[in-house]
């Protein structure tokens, strides 16, 4: 029997606990940024924010403090937006201790820094002279159909292959099944990077383009994710697996994913502050992803023409429509 702390209520710590809890044979403790989510999740058995219609059982604890959540856990699974990935881990690091293992689940780059998750959770644990194992777990995974019990699959990374077997072990299930990868940088970055093409995808959707054009971009999306995780020290067949090409896929055509309902209102003309209005509170990562991203292109000299095109849509500088025409009339080019 394990302790798990899931650190962070939004959909997809909840949908993870509610996994792992279903799974059987662990104590899972919910942790909730926000007192008033806790509350609520404890009061009707619900998240009724961030994942509406699943019932939370009882035997899961939910709470905001930090401490309680944390008290006896032995993996540390997170799942926050990106942009309080490091605040988070700040108010974590006096309750870790050596021995526990981390595992985070969310999709991003850290902006200005241009840091992977791990890297800011270790930067922040070593100012602290704390060194743990850190995991990604990443890959093609609705919140909804997880927590539905639909059959999913994701990647497990870490570069201890010890720590990734023993993780795929505690949270596999008839439901949930893990790949290990020691491959941390190109789970990690085809993760965040994929949701940038799945906004472009949801602009080809708003702008009613077709289906020759989709596929076009979730092909090109993979060449030029591909390109940058490699060029940051990925490996090119780690951006072949689910948390690349898989996860591309199913963002780029999934109705459920947040960051193509972003494109397509785009797409339709809004303007960016109205299509995240449209959200309510959750998170569409690839927005400030697509910048991070461009930023490591210039680091590492890549060049990555879809999302240099999302970045001027998001900036307002170029209509969708422009940009689809810029893409398509680019000098021609070997596959
Ligand atoms: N939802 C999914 O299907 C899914 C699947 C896989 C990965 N992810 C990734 O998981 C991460 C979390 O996404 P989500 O869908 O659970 O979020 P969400 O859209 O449900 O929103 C979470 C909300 O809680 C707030 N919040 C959460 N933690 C906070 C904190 N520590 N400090 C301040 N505010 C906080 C956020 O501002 C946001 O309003 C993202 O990186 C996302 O890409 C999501
Ligand atoms: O809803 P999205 O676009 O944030 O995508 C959710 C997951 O990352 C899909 O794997």
């Amino acid at each position: 029997m394990s302790r798990i702390a899931v650190m962070g209520a939004g959909a997809w710590g909840t949908a993870l606990a509610l996994s792992l809890w279903r799974r059987g044979g662990h104590q899972i403790a919910l942790w909730a940024h926000s007192p008033a989510v806790a509350a609520t999740i404890r009061g009707t058995g619900e998240n009724k924010l961030f994942l509406p219609g699943f019932a939370v059982p009882g035997e899961i604890t939910v709470s905001s403090d930090v401490a309680e959540a944390l008290a006896g856990a032995e993996i540390i699974l997170s799942a926050m937006p990106s942009r309080h990935v490091r605040a988070s881990y700040a108010s974590f690091a006096a309750h870790l201790h050596a021995g526990q293992i981390l595992v985070s689940a969310t999709k991003g780059i850290e902006d200005g820094t241009l840091l992977r998750m791990s890297e800011v959770i270790a930067q922040v644990l070593a100012a602290r002279n704390l060194s743990l194992p850190v995991a990604v777990l990443s890959g093609p995974s609705f919140a909804q159909e997880l927590a539905a019990g639909a059959p999913t699959a994701v990647t497990i990374a870490c570069s201890d292959t010890g720590v990734a077997s023993l993780l795929q072990q505690e949270f596999g299930s008839g439901s949930l099944r893990l790949y290990t990868n020691d491959d941390v940088v190109g789970v990690e970055l085809g993760g965040a990077l994929k949701n940038v093409i799945a906004l472009a995808a949801g602009v080809v959707a708003g702008l009613e383009l077709g289906h020759n054009s989709a596929a076009a971009l979730i092909t090109r999306g993979i060449a030029e994710t591909t390109r940058l995780a490699v060029a940051c020290g990925g490996r090119r067949e780690t951006l072949a697996g689910l948390s690349g090409m898989g996860d591309l896929i199913l963002t780029c055509t999934g109705s459920l994913s947040r960051n193509r309902s972003v494109g397509i209102q785009l797409g339709r003309g809004a303007t960016l502050a109205d299509a995240l209005a449209g959200l309510n509170g959750k998170v569409a990562e690839g927005v400030s992803t697509a910048f991070a991203a461009l930023g490591l292109a210039e680091r590492y000299g890549v060049e990555m023409p879809i999302t240099s095109q999302v970045v001027a849509i998001l900036k307002g500088e170029r209509s969708p429509l422009a940009a689809i025409e810029e893409l398509m009339a680019r000098p021609g080019r070997d596959e």
